[in-house]
């Protein structure tokens, strides 16, 4: 698949340890630990489902602005949740919203967003299980997805949700799958198991299971062992400045309108009616 050019150069060897973000008072959100060859794994736990709060994605931003001091060779994305990556975004942060909080979730999300797509380390995802909406965004960001087959799915189900996708979600969406199956994937809400997404181009690779899934993510990384990082991140950053700019130049806009359709009282009611079915769900399987 890749074919990197090897670069004689002095490889600069990483201070690394394995670690722990443990300094929250809270159970920390995440547990992020890094290997001897200064590859790095930030796994979700917010359970049940790693529904992306305020501080969960505060959280990941933070230990990967760590992980670019600390020069790591790369990081893995992946989850403590069995059979989940992520449920998307915390649907309680969307319902009946405290104003204040609702633009301070926005704008976690976008830092969020903009600090992955513009990470100068590598970033892959091992994704485990459910990946939906908000976290099919978070997945997009990075350089690189493996995903396991068999139950879990993947894709933009924000329509289905009552979200009409911002244009910034689909230039991500349309930058690696095309613009054709964005159209498809956007407006039918699909969410793609494995396979489908590998054809697609929504993931990179399929795995037999997590830690396969883990294990590519490494291999990808470290298909970059012989290109000199600084050539390697000046090079994705110019493919990638059309869509940071737009999005900067954008920012206020997409807060405003984001901010419009989450208040919106049509938008309140439909999410209302979907937590009740997911809290449903829960009562009939329990029966
Ligand atoms: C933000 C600023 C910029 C934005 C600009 C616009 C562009 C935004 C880009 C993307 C937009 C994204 C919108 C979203 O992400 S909305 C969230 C969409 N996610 C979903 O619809 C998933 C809903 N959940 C499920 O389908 C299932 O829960 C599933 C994840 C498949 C897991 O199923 P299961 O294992 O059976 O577990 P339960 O359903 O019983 O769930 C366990 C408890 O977790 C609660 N839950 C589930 N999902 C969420 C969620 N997203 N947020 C909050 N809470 C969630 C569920 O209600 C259960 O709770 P409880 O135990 O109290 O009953």
């Amino acid at each position: 698949m890749f074919h990197l050019r090897k670069v004689s150069r002095d490889v600069a060897r990483v201070a690394v340890k394995t670690r722990r973000l443990s300094s929250a008072p809270e159970r920390s959100l995440v547990d992020l630990s890094v290997d001897k060859e200064g590859i790095a794994i930030v796994q979700m736990q917010r359970a049940p489902v790693n529904s992306l709060n305020i501080e969960l994605m505060r959280t990941i931003c933070d230990s990967v602005s760590d992980l670019e001091k600390d020069k790591c060779k790369g990081m893995i994305l992946t989850s403590a949740s069995p059979n989940i990556f992520s449920a998307g975004m915390d649907l309680m942060e969307l319902h009946n919203p405290d104003m204040k909080r609702l633009e301070e979730f926005s704008k976690s999300m976008f830092d969020l967003v903009l600090k992955l797509f513009g990470s100068k380390i590598v970033t892959t995802a091992a994704i485990d299980g459910y990946s939906g909406a908000g976290a099919c965004v978070v997945a997009l960001a990075l350089d690189y997805r493996s995903m396991t087959a068999g139950k879990a799915r993947i894709g933009l189900n924000d329509t289905a949700v009552g979200i009409p996708p911002a244009k910034w979600v689909a230039d991500l969406m349309t930058r690696t799958m095309g613009q054709r199956n964005t159209e498809l994937a956007l407006t039918s809400s699909f969410m793609f198991p494995a396979e489908r997404a590998l054809q697609v181009g929504l993931v990179d690779e399929v795995a037999k299971d997590k830690e396969d899934a883990v294990e590519r993510c490494k291999k990808f990384i470290k298909l970059y062992d012989n290109i000199l990082p600084a050539v390697r991140t000046h090079t994705k950053l110019s493919l990638r400045q059309d869509f940071i700019v737009e999005f900067e130049k954008n920012r206020e806009q997409y807060l405003k309108d984001f901010m419009n359709t989450i208040t919106n009282p049509a938008f309140q009611n439909g999410l209302d009616i979907y937590i009740s079915s997911l809290k449903q769900k829960k009562v009939k399987a329990a029966a």
